[in-house]
């Protein structure tokens, strides 16, 4: 066989199995990578301080301990080497454990070897497509919840565990599947995207699993589902919580085992796609009335990231509007008076950003000249929050009493009315908000 050379990529496998070293050695040698072998997490953790890796592969059972302390001791000291867990065939709680620690993904044992070579493709893909970061949309704004959420999503995108995203309509649960995979290892592959509430029950495991030619009436050919069509990249099931209790069950397998069967198929093929989902509903009050498996909860809510909706974060809307205005003006200058930011500043947004994509898209219709102002909005008014005693803009104090009357009437609504959480919402004491409403007149 012929040498490596020095600066090929090296692999740490860390298994007090020597046959199983051994295959994943030859596997790793077959990719032109090299390795080292350790059987302890004494030994892995001297390995790693002598040597530069790019991936770790680690046994779940070591005979000092857990790999899961492995996984939590590389998170501190070398947060960007990716570590996929080696778990027993059908060990649903280790691989969600070893995700939930922060692997990049799992293996089962006994090891595919094609599947380890997707899997090793992706977490060397992964340093590659960091560099080439920046042209990917972004989430805009900057209250400390997008700034967590934009922190959050970086670290997703380095592994390949299963996201639940969770949030209102329209509060950009895509956006944020788009990005994770767009700054992930897969970002070269489709990202897919699948309403499953807007497919009939009957179709969508056809539509999931693909099915082959008379299978069903009208099945003329054989069709590729769209696990297959993600090959790569990333299928995005939005409306999780509309998919039926069966077909959650062949979805569970399918994650698990990585591999469908097409409806009419004998044998199951494997799917290499990572899966992120989302609903707007209360997914755990799914699991309480029965709509959704515990067993399917547990396995795609590995990591979940929730996406606040639009009246918890009014400090975004201006730049929001900003970016949807240059996108929407095609060329042309088109800005909102000081009056329509302040009546959209305290506006509820129960559609959240997708409502105020369609208010702006309506007032770009409707204004004359380059500057939309409140009227042009058209803002439901069972929603609004307009500054009291002032035409907006002209008094600068009436305007300031109705931008602050507005981010307490939110916060105190988003709260059900509970001022100790509004004014914690609002970086209020209990105190500071008592006195404030008190100033507006808001008893
Ligand atoms: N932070 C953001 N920055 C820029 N654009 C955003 C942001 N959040 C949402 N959008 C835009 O708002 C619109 C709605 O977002 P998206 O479709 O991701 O919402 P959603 O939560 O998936 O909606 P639904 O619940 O209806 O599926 C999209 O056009 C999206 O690009």
């Amino acid at each position: 066989m012929n040498a490596l050379p020095e600066d090929a990529p090296r692999v740490l496998i860390v298994d007090d199995e020597p046959d199983l070293c051994e295959l994943l050695a030859i596997t790793l040698r077959g990719m032109g990578l090299q390795s080292d072998s350790t059987g302890t997490l004494v030994a892995a953790r001297q390995a790693l301080t002598d040597a530069s890796y790019r991936l770790c592969l680690c046994d779940l059972r070591l005979p000092d301990g857990s790999g899961l302390e492995l996984i939590e001791h590389i998170q501190r000291t070398q947060p960007h080497l990716p570590v996929a867990m080696i778990t027993a065939h059908g060990d649903v709680g280790a691989a969600v454990a070893a995700m939930k620690a922060g692997a990049f993904d799992f293996v089962n044992k006994p090891v595919n070897v094609q599947g380890l070579r997707g899997l090793i493709d992706q977490a060397l893909r992964l340093s590659r497509v960091r560099a080439e970061a920046g042209t990917v949309p972004s989430l805009i704004g900057e209250s400390p919840a997008m700034q967590a959420l934009r922190v959050m999503v970086a670290k997703l995108a380095r592994s390949q565990a299963p996201v639940f995203i969770r949030g209102e309509s329209g509060v950009g649960k895509e956006r944020v599947a788009r990005l994770i995979h767009a700054q992930g290892a897969r970002a070269s592959g489709p990202f897919v995207p699948v309403n499953c509430g807007a497919i009939p029950e009957h179709l969508l495991e056809s539509e999931l699993f693909g099915h082959v030619k008379g299978s069903f009436t009208g099945a003329s050919a054989d069709r590729e589902g769209l696990f297959q069509t993600a090959a790569g990249g990333t299928l995005f099931l939005d409306e999780i919580g509309a998919v039926p209790p069966a077909m959650q069950v062949k979805l569970l397998r399918a994650l698990q085992e990585r591999a469908v069967r097409p409806v009419g198929a004998r044998q199951e093929i494997p799917v290499d796609a990572r899966v992120l989902s989302a609903t707007h509903e209360d997914l755990a009050a799914l699991v309480r009335d029965g709509r959704v498996r515990q067993d399917f909860y547990y396995r795609i809510n590995v990591i979940e990231v929730t996406v606040p909706p639009l009246r918890d974060r009014a400090q975004d809307i201006p730049a929001l509007a900003a970016d949807l205005l240059a996108r929407m003006a095609g060329g042309e200058r088109l800005e909102l008076t000081p009056a329509a930011l302040t009546a959209l500043q305290g506006y509820a947004f129960p559609g959240n950003v997708r409502e105020l994509e369609n208010i702006l898209e309506r007032a770009a219709a409707l204004c004359e000249g380059p500057q939309i102002d409140r009227a042009d909005l058209h803002l439901p008014a069972a929603c609004e929050y307009p500054p009291q005693g002032g035409a907006g803009g002209d008094d600068l104090d009436a305007e300031l009493d109705g931008v602050e009357r507005a981010r307490i009437v939110a916060a105190l609504e988003a709260t059900r009315y509970n001022r100790t959480a509004a004014a914690a919402r609002l970086g209020l004491t209990l105190r500071q908000l008592r006195y404030r409403m008190l100033k507006l007149d808001l008893n």
